[in-house]
């Protein structure tokens, strides 16, 4: 079983508790998870990324058990290997395309890049057609390529699952079905499993992705 997750958690605030409780185990590589706003989407991800902590259950991806209660283990996101998109990209505004991308290479917090990371980064660059933006800041791109230089920053980590949270949706039309298509083509020619957050049928479609849906059943979040 390459996903087993069990994962529960409740939040509770002032007259308000949210209670969440999703089993999934799959072979399939790529999922979208959908359901309704605020129902849990973006907290599967972030339990998988080691970002929020369940208060029960286990989290075990291509055999390796990221998290388990009962054996009190849980390991910090840095060991996880997952590469989690943000929304929102989280793009560093003062490195350059290069810089951001070989982020990830440095060696503690203050690190600089080896020449070999360089190349490295550069290569990955490259892949995403965004070798000649090198020298460029990330306000001085276009959404696409920010976000393809997200990608990139993501890929070159070799991570054992990316973890895409609506990653279309601020995109014009056009842009959204080019950077679905190359979505596709990295996961393919990378051979890393997705988990995406999406509300657009045609992510699923054009990933050929199995659908987890998620909604609530007696005031619970549950896989439907
Ligand atoms: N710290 C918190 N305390 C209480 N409730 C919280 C907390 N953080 C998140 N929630 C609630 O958890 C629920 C799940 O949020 P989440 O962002 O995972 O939903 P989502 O399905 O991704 O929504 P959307 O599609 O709108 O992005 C929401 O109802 C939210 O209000």
């Amino acid at each position: 079983m390459w996903c087993d997750l069990d994962v529960r958690k409740t939040l509770k605030t002032a007259g308000r508790v949210f209670e969440f409780d999703v089993q999934l185990q799959t072979d399939a590589k790529r999922l979208v998870l959908m359901g309704p706003s605020g129902i849990g989407k973006t907290m599967v991800l972030q339990a998988i990324a080691g970002l929020i902590r369940p208060d029960a259950g286990h989290i075990r991806l291509g055999g390796e058990l990221l998290f388990d209660s009962k054996a009190r283990l849980n390991l910090t996101p840095q060991k996880r290997r997952v590469g989690y998109l943000f929304q929102n990209y989280a793009l560093l505004p003062h490195l350059t395309a290069l810089s951001n991308v070989g982020f990830g290479l440095r060696r503690g917090v203050w690190g600089f890049l080896s020449r070999a990371q360089k190349q490295e980064a550069m290569q990955w660059l490259e892949r995403f057609q965004l070798g000649h933006l090198a020298a460029q800041y990330p306000h001085t791109l276009s959404g696409g390529q920010q976000q393809r230089l997200a990608l990139a920053r993501v890929a070159i980590l070799q991570p054992r699952v990316l973890l895409l949270d609506e990653p279309f949706s601020a995109l014009d039309p056009t842009l959204r079905q080019s950077m679905r298509e190359e979505v596709a083509q990295m996961v393919d020619s990378l051979g890393i499993p997705l988990i995406m957050v999406s509300h657009d049928d045609e992510d699923r479609i054009a990933l050929n992705a199995e659908v987890v849906r998620l909604g609530q059943v007696d005031g619970r979040t549950v896989r439907l």
